[in-house]
């Protein structure tokens, strides 16, 4: 095929049919399974005498090397192409053609500049007569309309000049797979569509239709019709011979392509019964469905049920036709047709039936004989050609214009919703003028002492204390007393802490238990690792006074209480006023009327260690012991705290408890479960605030983690 020629091309899709000639008509195969199609449109060209070249674009590597063979006696020019895939085919399926995901294939079209003009023609159009005068275009692209979409064109038949711009453009296009069928027709109608093209006749490109103005139509302008295509999944071939009893354009059409094939691949029943039809190869009719033809020319297929009848006659151009491939049910339907001539009658000779071919040698007895043909020589052989464009590649003057709606919305960001306020744990939270806050310890600023973890306390006995260094329990620092924030550390001195004589009677205490020998002492062991801001050392801290031994009912003394706090300001209510105020519990005297001097005078009265030595005061409900009258004046740290009466109804539990602890005569170590943790009933501070430094010694460690939790609110 010389350079500058016209060519008919067509591309059978895994099958590519081209034709190429002074112009040429190409076409497509990709697949074997179109081979029947590029078959019968080379055939119809050529009967209606075309002065053109026929020329098939093929992609070799989804072709059996049979059907190449085949297309290179068909065709003048067989010219291999690169697969070009779909990367996004999901349009694909709204056509239901997940077949035709190499499509784009056809794009290879606009590259074959060694052509002057192309029209190229789908595998499954069959010609009824050349359409040479396509190559006179003046358009470098025309189209006819198609049956689906008519402003758009159908890609089946169309007339092009290639350009290597519209080459790259069609390829980029590909590669973003931006087409509305998923195909090539989306493709090129969408990258046409604002570009010229020309529309040519329908009768170019006729494609068999059901619409309800199609038959009038098609009635009207049959004569002129040049090309016929069957579009959609169900080709002829594919549909094998069936009855077509209603006459109608559809049916008439699909006629004419039974004629072509008939008259090229089609055995006559003479020349089948006497075996002298030997055709070059079957390879065309093993695509047909119901044409297979056996190794021996015997009709293989197994889809009729009369395989007698199989061999229709010959039937006339456009005329429709029936085969035996169509079972007759009805003895007397099957002799009518033979009669008025539209089947033949049954042959009545012997037909050869196929047999396998016999082995040459036997494998598993001998060696191969030495004169046997090479293994591979009936191998496919596959044929590449070189480019043969003689030009240099240059690159387009212009791309075109990228996609336009290619950008990827990001989404836009909601208005952060209104930050929900805390809900109100504390009655003061729910007024307006106080903004409910919770602090974490965590959070306290740099400034604030840290509470040096609390080392693992070990029982020892009294005297085992006496040498071991004093205490190590860390104290609570000193903090501001009553800042404005209400939840910051608090002041662990009290009044007892104030009131001279209270650590020599705690020890008097003490020694008496130890003269009785069975007080046990708990104390820490062990130095804290980190010394923190407000630690107190060994020598500067009280000796451990923790005691674990519990007095019975019995032993227990009754005590003064500590007094109420006076009012505090600051803390409610700004000192505004006295609503925030907790009444005062029963038998709890207020501070003003507390005389520390004379209640230790008191404690000392009552309990074990007096003049006369140990005794055991007989109990005494703290609701009905009378306050003494208050004439001392009141230690500062003990105003610090707000008094809240312990849990209990307002009984003094908290100095009974530790004075429990002091007379119990046996040495019972209570587990972290029994020991009462006690909690205060506002905002968490502990009850060792109203019982003193030195009782708070004589707590647990369950109640000096509880104290450590209402210092750190
Ligand atoms: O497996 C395949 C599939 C397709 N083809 C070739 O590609 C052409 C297009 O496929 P076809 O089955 O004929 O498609 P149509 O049913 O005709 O569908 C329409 O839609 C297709 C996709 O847009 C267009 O290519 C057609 O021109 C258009 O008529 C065929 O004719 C063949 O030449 C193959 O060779 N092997
Ligand atoms: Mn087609």
């Amino acid at each position: 095929m010389a350079v500058g020629e016209d060519v008919y091309c067509t591309v059978g899709f895994l099958e590519l049919l081209f034709f190429p000639a002074e112009l040429i008509v190409l076409q497509l195969v990709m697949s074997d399974s179109y081979l029947p199609g590029a078959a019968v449109l080379a055939h119809s060209l050529r009967d209606a005498q075309t002065k053109k070249k026929l020329a098939v674009m093929v992609t070799m590597d989804s072709l059996r090397a049979t059907t190449i063979t085949e297309l290179k006696s068909l065709y003048d020019s067989v010219l291999p192409v690169e697969r070009i895939s779909n990367p996004n085919p999901s349009n694909l399926y709204l056509m239901k053609r997940s077949d035709l995901l190499f499509a784009f294939t056809k794009v290879n079209l606009w590259r074959l500049t060694q052509f002057r003009k192309i029209v190229y023609i789908d595998a499954d159009v069959v010609a009824l007569r050349a359409p040479d005068e396509l190559f006179d275009l003046e358009s470098s692209f025309a189209a006819a309309p198609d049956v689906g979409w008519p402003d758009a064109f159908n890609s089946g038949v169309m007339a092009l000049t290639p350009h290597m711009g519209d080459y790259w453009a069609l390829k980029t296009l590909a590669s973003t797979g931006d087409s509305f069928d998923g195909a090539d027709q989306g493709l090129l109608n969408q990258y046409y569509e604002h570009r010229d093209w020309q529309r040519i006749s329908f009768t170019y490109n006729c494609t068999p239709s059901a619409n309800y103005q199609y038959e009038p139509a098609y009635r009207y302008h049959k004569s002129k019709i040049s090309m016929v295509h069957f579009i959609g999944a169900e080709k002829p071939w594919l549909t094998g011979r069936t009855r077509q009893r209603t006459p109608g354009a559809y049916n008439e059409l699909l006629g004419r392509w039974w004629a072509v094939y008939d008259r090229h691949f089609k055995a006559s029943t003479t020349d089948y019964i006497s075996g002298e039809y030997a055709p070059a190869s079957t390879t065309v009719q093993s695509q047909v469905k119901g044409e297979a033809i056996s190794a021996d020319h015997g009709y293989s297929h197994t889809t009729s049920s009369q395989p007698m009848l199989e061999h229709a006659v010959q039937p006339e151009p456009g005329s429709s036709h029936m085969t035996a491939d169509q079972p007759f049910t009805d003895p007397g339907e099957m002799v009518e047709s033979i009669e008025r001539g539209v089947i033949e009658p049954t042959p009545t000779a012997q037909v050869r039936r196929f047999s396998a071919p016999h082995m040459e040698w036997d494998a598993t007895r001998a060696p191969p004989p030495a004169d046997a043909k090479p293994e591979a020589a009936n191998f496919p052989s596959d044929q590449y050609l070189f480019n043969e464009d003689p030009n240099l590649f240059r690159a387009p003057q212009s791309y075109p214009e990228p996609p336009k709606d290619m950008w990827y919305e990001v989404p836009k960001e909601k208005p952060a919703p209104p930050e929900e306020k805390p809900k109100p744990i504390f009655p003061w939270e729910e007024r307006e003028d106080r903004k409910p806050t919770r602090v974490f310890a965590e959070d306290m600023p740099a400034s604030q002492p840290e509470l040096v973890p609390e080392p693992t306390p070990a029982l020892t006995s009294l005297e085992d204390e006496e040498q071991s260094p004093p205490n190590t329990t860390p104290m609570t620092p000193a903090a501001n007393v009553f800042p404005d924030e209400p939840f910051a550390p608090m002041d662990t001195k009290n009044a007892w802490d104030e009131v001279a004589g209270i650590d020599e009677y705690v020890r008097a205490l003490t020694a008496a238990q130890r003269n009785r020998g069975k007080v046990q002492v708990l104390h820490t062991t062990g130095e804290a690792p980190t010394r923190a801001p407000g630690f107190i050392s060994k020598r500067e801290r009280r000796e451990s006074l923790i005691l674990t031994d519990f007095p019975t009912a019995v032993e227990r003394p009754s005590l003064p209480v500590t007094p109420a706090p006076l009012a505090r300001p600051n803390f409610w209510s700004d000192g505004r006023d006295e609503a925030g105020q907790l009444p005062g519990a029963q038998g709890v005297p207020d501070q003003a009327d507390w005389d520390p001097a004379e209640k230790l005078e008191e404690l000392r009265r009552n309990s074990l260690i007096g003049p006369g030595g140990l005794k055991l005061p007989p109990m005494r409900h703290p609701g009905k012991r009378d306050m003494p009258p208050s004439s001392m004046p009141i230690p500062e740290a003990a105003l610090a705290y707000p008094h809240v009466p312990l849990s209990g109804g307002g009984s003094p539990h908290g100095l009974e408890k530790h004075v429990k602890v002091l007379v119990e005569p046996t040495a019972v170590v209570p587990s972290a479960s029994a020991v009462p943790t006690l909690t205060m009933p506002d905002f968490g501070a502990s009850s060792t605030m109203a019982t003193g430094r030195a009782m708070e010694n004589v707590l647990s460690p369950t109640e000096h983690g509880s104290r450590s939790f209402g210092e750190n609110i």
